[in-house]
């Protein structure tokens, strides 16, 4: 049967199907499932596996989705497969044909589909949207959502709220107007047009809405407001309590801060989006005036807690810059934030309000101080861009009540350099160099308690951590690494308890469910993404992991 908005809105709970990326519109990543735990984890086999084959295919980022029998995952080359979950059989493969001229920052990657009805929806990296017939493969609708020569890209999975399919952006690399959009999900029509640079008119059904979103100039210097950047290139999470989209926007374009004096609105900030209108309800920025290429995309998960005997309907999102944000998402209140890694130098805490209170020395000089005027100065900052967390995303256990952060402690020498904007050439103004900070990890796995901020347990991994989390009512948490291992941990002490080598590294996000009483647990491996392409001497560290593309299949052996 067709997908329906109810069951979307249910996915968390139905244990028969993965209907969503992030496991639910809410993106806990949290299964019910307990059939799997921590005393019978140990016997768990694979029972097939799928090559993904092909030799432009890269990092593997895609979380798999299952429905009526049948498996969705899109490769990271643009391609989706549906596969029989039973046997691992290929029932359609669909490969788009993509311009020579494509610009992703980040590697060639795809982070996977969305369900509705009887089509499957996902976005090519020339940025256009597909949808194909969920039975045979067959294109049902394409739409272009930006213009790959001016540097637009799509990598995320789109997401479906109220029939509609929501969707960002990616290339803030290259100064694009990041932007969220809904369409009709049967038709793929447009409905409505955010763009999330300030100044940027929104469109409802065809028409100009009125809302600018703010002043063109308030927080922007000229006409910087026009290449601003802000892409909103890892999707969302939906709120269904306050019915509200939740929208991360990137760095601000160019790199090099000293261009663009002001907070650069709405740059690096988590936005709360109306779904009927795509009216910006309300915004909370974590990095004004970024200069380090923090970005704000990390998923802002909506959970509730006690305190004084009251729920509160919180969110949380732990950010590229190192802290982690505990917000009221009924209006976007700072609540709490604290940092997850260790030794952060552009800031030294948070205000009262959740703003950073920046060092002297954190952020890089302004070329234009320089003697000749072609560098400024040097510094080093943790964390590096690539983030305390980057996009792998996170997941928060409601038995445990604690958040699982796959992070990174590693820095980088940062520099700025004049640039200007040119249509489809990279748009940065900074150059850098990606430093590990201790000996023996960067990866770390770590249990925090949005209420206290206490690091509960942390497991240390040689390489950069960069595959998404799951956790379940089993008492486990799953991840990968790149050196190729499937990991599980007992959720409350993170005693490792599962270690499978799957042959290439993890970056992908591991999916449960159950079928005919047995539990499943899935995850791609396929080594990719930012690090090997822009890691430097860490890079080096990881340079012998082999490439890969393979779903992997596991349960327990039949009792
Ligand atoms: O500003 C942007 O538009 C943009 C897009 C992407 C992307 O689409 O993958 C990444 C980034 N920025 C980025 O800053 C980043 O660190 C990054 C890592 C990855 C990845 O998949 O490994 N993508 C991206
Ligand atoms: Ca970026």
């Amino acid at each position: 049967a067709g997908v329906t908005d109810k069951d979307i809105l249910n996915d968390a709970k139905t244990t028969g199907d993965v209907l969503s990326y992030g496991m639910g519109p809410r993106g806990q990543r949290f299964s019910p499932l307990d059939t799997l735990n921590t005393k019978n984890v140990k016997k768990m086999h694979p029972v097939w596996a799928f090559s993904l084959g092909g030799e432009k295919q890269r990092g593997q980022e895609s979380q798999p989705l299952v429905h009526d029998g049948v498996m969705f995952v899109t490769g990271s080359y643009s391609r989706i497969y549906a596969i029989d979950v039973k046997t691992g059989d290929e029932l359609w493969q669909y490969e788009a044909r993509l311009p020579d001229g494509i610009m992703p920052c980040c590697d060639v990657i795809n982070r996977g589909a969305a369900l509705y009805d009887d089509l499957v929806i996902f976005g090519t990296l020339d940025a256009i949207l597909v949808a194909l017939d969920q039975k045979t493969g067959k294109v049902k609708w394409r739409k272009k959502m930006g213009d790959y020569k001016a540097g637009y890209s799509f990598t995320a999975a789109p997401m479906i709220v109220k029939g509609k399919v929501i969707t960002g952006i990616s290339g803030g690399e290259f100064g694009i107007v990041g932007k969220v959009e809904a369409r009709d999900a049967k038709t793929g029509e447009l409905v409505w047009t955010r763009p999330t640079v300030e100044g940027h008119m929104g469109y409802l059904n065809g028409k100009e809405n009125g809302i600018t979103g703010g002043e063109a100039n308030k927080t922007w210097t000229g006409d910087l407001w026009k290449t601003g950047g802000a892409a909103t290139w890892l999707g969302g999470t939906y709120d269904p309590d306050q019915d509200l989209i939740f929208m991360g926007t990137g760095n601000p374009a160019p790199w090099n801060s000293h261009l663009r004096p002001g907070d650069n609105l709405y740059s690096s900030s988590r936005l709360a989006i109306d779904p009927d209108t795509g009216e910006i309800k309300w915004h909370f920025q974590t990095t004004p005036h970024d200069g380090w290429d923090f970005d704000g995309v990390n998923e802002l998960i909506a959970f509730d807690y006690k305190s004084k005997g009251k729920t509160v309907k919180a969110a949380a999102t732990a950010d590229r810059n190192g802290y982690f944000y505990v917000l009221n998402r009924e209006n976007g209140d700072f609540i709490r934030g604290f940092p997850f890694v260790s030794g952060i130098t552009w800031a030294s805490g948070l205000n009262d309000d959740g703003t950073p209170i920046y060092t002297e020395t954190g952020r890089p000089g302004d070329p234009s101080e320089s003697e000749n005027g072609e560098k400024g100065k040097t510094v080093f900052s943790v964390p590096s861009f690539l983030g305390g967390k980057n996009w792998m995303p996170m997941a928060y256990s409601e038995d445990t009540g604690l958040f699982y952060v796959p992070s990174n402690e590693w820095g980088m020498d940062i520099w700025n350099e004049p640039v200007s904007y040119k249509k489809g050439a990279a748009y940065l103004g900074s150059g850098f160099t990606i430093k590990s900070v201790f000996e023996d990890h960067i990866g770390s796995l770590k249990a925090v308690d949005p209420k206290t901020g206490e690091t509960v347990w942390e497991y240390k991994n040689g390489a950069p951590l960069w595959g998404g989390v799951l956790a379940t009512a089993g008492n486990l948490v799953f991840t990968g690494t790149p050196e190729g291992y499937l990991m599980g941990f007992d959720a409350k002490t993170g005693e490792i308890v599962y270690k499978f080598n799957t042959g290439s590294g993890i970056v992908g996000s591991p999916i449960t469910w159950e079928m005919d009483g047995e539990q499943y647990l899935s995850v791609l491996s396929g080594w990719g993404g930012a690090v090997p392409l822009w890691g430097g001497e860490v890079a080096k560290r990881v340079k012998d992991i082999n490439q890969g593309g393979t779903v992997w299949t596991f349960k327990l052996p039949r009792s």
